[in-house]
């Protein structure tokens, strides 16, 4: 004999590989079991796979097995009583076993062999022997070769799927060789699924038809359904859905035998059920031997139990059990041997029960004799259908064994069986037991009900509701509102744990819990500074948009100005943080450690929700500040607007002074005329040509003395005049100046309101900067904050704009780490400095517009006054 082994899925559905080989007998079954200790019109189904040596050896023995292969053998020779030269008609199904062969086809190793064809089906329920034609046996079906599992299911297993959907046990097994394909039968593959998988899959689908059309429909039922998955190996039960439940006994009641302490799993759906096969194929005992690499080692039952009742009747419903398959398979040396002989003892014992059975006789029957047999009993015994399914192969090598196993069969064809509805429920029905809870809650909700309305009336009870729906809409707004705060301050305090523990991951990994306590009772100061290069990581790298960089945490660490920092701040937070540093810094373990974060955590998350509040205000302010800013700016607009109408009154200020020059000029001009004519008139009346010159003196007398006259009239005009326009030189050249004088003062004032206004955007842009800042990493900068420093009273800052003009937190930063503490710790102001510092920014803001808007208002009104004052001046001149 030669052997290979093919590969053997664990899985019930998983894929296989073909067998090449096939040489020892093996048996398998999938029978329907008895309904155990159910009382009712119950029944039951099993698939039992086993392996066994049956038959196997002696054919080993008898057989040769050559080059030539089996053809060159004669044909077996049978007893006469063996040989059944006329096929049995087929038995009315409910009378006795229902009894089907399949054939496997020739596997490889059977036909390198030179296997050939001995035994074959004959239509479609005989088997007739290839060399002597007259021996043939009848049975109910015979699938050929190339037969599907689906077939053979809708004749074998879909007849007893739906007497146990009615309410009488079932049981099929398979019965065969080893190798001959009981497993491929009952389990399959995902292919191609076997017997198990098609009728749990069956039962489903009836239970889901509730169209009533479908014969098997049963609508109007509940159902719950169970499984349970054992072995029988050695002859011993084991549980394969439970590994503890090993060697498991068989006990009998009235209602017959069952297994004490199996496990049995209620199921939803197939996949559910066929999770569980799965599960315990894992558990089952699989063997390689002479034939097959993974030959079942055990006798294995699956069973499916249903229990339906009509819905609303308690106390009526059925009980279905479905049970699994078995095999057996044999090896002749060492441990294989003795399973070989616990299989083939079993399987001698049945085929003895189904002997003895099949006789017919009144007389003992050995169930008790195999632990198999016993579990069988009922389903023997005749009180619920059973269904064999005997897989046999056609090679002639395994020519014997495929007689014997015809030979069971036709045996176990003979046996009568008396299935009939179970009727009676079993006390201990799930199912029962589910309803009598149901029923028993029905009727307290029932009595509530009563109860609540009893001594009511209709008015009473609508102002109740009306009352509850009230209390209802308050209760879930507050709830609403609770959980909203609820919620925002859980977050907050995530987020904050968080980053302490992030913060703790990255700067002192295990180095608090790997110092000795009396190390880091010592090194309080060190851990301190620790703590605060984490406190400034993080909130570094929140500023960051939270880009957890190490090479940035690491740079930063290194900034000189955190060194000072934490150098610094040190001995002052032992005094802000002291119930948590504390905490913090004397933790030994990791759970110390952060039990020791939550109080800190919650301190945090107090501090940040009144950052929250402190934010708003300063977002309040923020905005005042601006609205002030742009007021500045309006009137700097206005201020501008002066300064050009005063350019413009310079301008014509200066073009009156230019007018009253030219005048002056002009005057200047006509009185040295009048001058030198008066010197003229002089000089000739002290030269004494008065006659000769008398007439035409008189003449020139008359005429000039006509001149003369209005000549001193306008000359004491022109004198009179020419002062005034003197003084009103004098005056308007001293009006310019001033107005010259004023106009610079403006042009500074202008650029020192425009320098201003910088600054204030600035300022604005700075606070904008920083109350988004506070917003987005209040809880950081709170730390940051009260880690970073005691509070300096921020004017200093103020006192320079440009001081104030902060880019970045890190200058703001600097520049309080810069700000060393200068007041006593008890003089600090309680809020944080940056807030401080905000708060100092916007009053002084205010104050120096204040201040800068008051003294506008008086230079303008000084101003007007003195415009006021040159108002003759000014309206002489125009
Ligand atoms: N009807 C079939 N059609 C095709 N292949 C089959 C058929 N029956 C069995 N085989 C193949 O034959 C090989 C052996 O089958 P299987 O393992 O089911 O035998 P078995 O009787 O369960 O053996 P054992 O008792 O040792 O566990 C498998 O590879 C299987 O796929």
């Amino acid at each position: 004999m030669d052997y290979s082994y093919p590969a053997r899925s664990s899985s019930p559905l998983s894929y296989r590989k073909s067998s090449s080989f096939s040489s020892t007998s093996s048996t398998s079954s999938f029978f329907s079991n008895k309904p155990m200790h159910h009382m009712s019109s119950s029944s039951s189904s099993s698939f039992f796979n086993s392996g066994s040596e049956y038959g196997s050896r002696s054919m080993s023995d008898s057989m040769h097995y050559g080059s030539q292969g089996y053809s060159a053998r004669p044909p077996v020779a049978y007893g006469s009583d063996e040989i059944i030269g006329e096929p049995f008609e087929a038995s009315r199904p409910g009378d006795s076993i229902s009894v089907t062969i399949r054939f496997r086809p020739l596997n490889e190793r059977e036909f390198h062999r030179g296997d050939e064809i001995a035994w074959y089906a004959d239509e479609d329920n005989i088997v007739r022997n290839e060399y002597n034609p007259a021996t043939a046996y009848a049975f109910d079906k015979v699938f050929g070769p190339q037969a599907t599992s689906q077939e053979v299911y809708e004749v074998a297993a879909k007849p007893v799927v739906k007497a146990a959907m009615e309410g009488v046990n079932g049981t099929v097994f398979a019965y065969g060789v080893t190798s001959s394909g009981k497993t491929h039968t009952m389990h399959g593959d995902q292919n191609a699924p076997g017997i198990i998988p098609l009728a749990i899959k069956d039962v489903f689908s009836i239970i889901q038809d509730t169209s009533g059309q479908d014969s098997y429909s049963t609508p109007g039922r509940e159902f719950l359904l169970r499984v349970s998955y054992l072995e029988i190996y050695n002859e011993v039960i084991n549980d394969l859905l439970d590994p503890t439940g090993q060697n498991l006994r068989v006990r009998e009641d009235a209602q017959g035998t069952y297994i004490e302490g199996v496990k049995e799993e209620v199921v939803l759906s197939p996949g559910h059920a066929l999770s569980f096969i799965a599960a315990g194929e894992e558990h089952r005992h699989v063997g390689s031997n002479n034939f097959n690499l993974f030959s079942s080692r055990s006798h294995t039952i699956f069973t499916l139990m249903i229990e339906s009742s009509a819905r609303g009747d308690e106390y009526d419903g059925n009980l279905i059990d479905l049970a699994g398959s078995e095999s057996s398979k044999t090896d002749t040396t060492g441990i294989r041997r003795k399973e070989g002989s616990y299989i083939n003892k079993s399987l001698l014992t049945l085929g003895t029960v189904i002997g003895k059975l099949s006789e017919g006789k009144a007389c003992h029957v050995p169930y008790r004799d195999s632990k198999l047999t016993r579990l069988l009993q009922s389903s023997l015994s005749g009180h619920g259908l059973v269904s064999l399914i005997c897989t046999v192969t056609p090679a002639s090598s395994n020519m014997e064994e495929t007689h014997n196993t015809l030979k069971f069969a036709s045996r176990a064809k003979r046996v009568e069986i008396y299935a009939s509805r179970n009727k009676i429920i079993d006390e201990k029905s799930l199912i029962k037991k589910y309803q009598r809870e149901i029923s028993v809650l029905k009727e307290e909700l029932d009595r509530l009900r009563k109860g609540m309305v009893v001594g009511v009336n209709h008015e009473e009870l609508l102002s109740l509701k009306q009352q509850l729906e009230e209390g209802q809409v308050k209760m879930q707004s507050r709830l609403e509102e609770e959980e909203e705060a609820k919620a925002a301050l859980m977050s907050r305090i995530q987020r904050l744990t968080k980053l302490i523990l992030v913060s703790t991951k990255t700067t002192i990994p295990g180095s608090l819990s790997d110092l000795p306590s009396h190390q880091r009772r010592h090194s309080v100061g060190e851990e301190d500074q620790k703590l605060d290069l984490r406190v400034g990581d993080t909130l570094l790298i929140d500023d960051e948009n939270q880009k957890d960089s190490p090479s940035l945490v690491s740079a930063l660490v290194t900034e000189p100005c955190y060194e000072f920092k934490h150098r610094r701040s040190s001995s002052r937070r032992n005094d802000e943080f002291s119930p948590a540093s504390r905490t913090f810094t004397e933790s030994t373990q990791a759970g110390e450690l952060i039990t020791g974060i939550k109080p800190l955590a919650v301190q945090l998350s107090e501090e940040a929700s009144g950052l929250r509040v402190q934010n708003q205000k300063l977002a309040e302010e923020a905005s005042y500040a601006k609205e002030l800013a742009s007021a500045a700016a309006v009137e700097l607009k206005s201020l501008a607007g002066e300064v050009t109408k005063l350019s413009v009154q310079n301008g014509k200020l200066e073009k009156e002074l230019i007018a009253a020059r030219e005048l002056a000029h002009s005057r200047s001009f006509a009185n040295s005329t009048f001058n030198g004519v008066n010197r003229k008139y002089n000089d000739s009346m002290r030269s004494g040509r008065k006659g000769r010159l008398s007439g035409r003196s008189q003449d020139f007398s008359v005429a000039v003395g006509d001149d003369f006259e209005s000549w001193n009239l306008d000359l004491d005009d022109l004198k009179m005049e020419l002062q005034a326009r003197k003084q009103q030189e004098a005056a308007l050249k001293a009006a310019l100046a001033e107005k010259e004088l004023i106009e610079d003062e403006y042009r500074k004032k202008v650029e020192e309101a425009k320098k201003r206004e910088e600054t204030l955007e600035n300022d604005l842009a700075n606070m904008w900067v920083l109350v988004a800042k506070l917003k987005k990493g209040g809880a950081a900068a709170t730390l940051d904050s009260n880690t970073d420093e005691p509070h300096s009273n921020g004017t200093d800052n103020i006192e320079d704009p440009k001081a104030n003009n902060i880019e970045s937190n890190n200058v703001l930063k600097e520049r309080q780490v810069s700000e060393v503490p200068s007041k006593p710790a008890n003089e600090r102001p309680k809020e944080e400095p940056l807030v401080v510092r905000l708060k100092h920014v916007c009053s002084r803001f205010k104050t120096k517009l204040g201040l800068h808007l008051q003294a506008r208002m008086q230079e303008m009104k000084e101003k007007e006054l003195k415009s006021l004052g040159n108002g003759d001046t000014n309206s002489y001149i125009l």
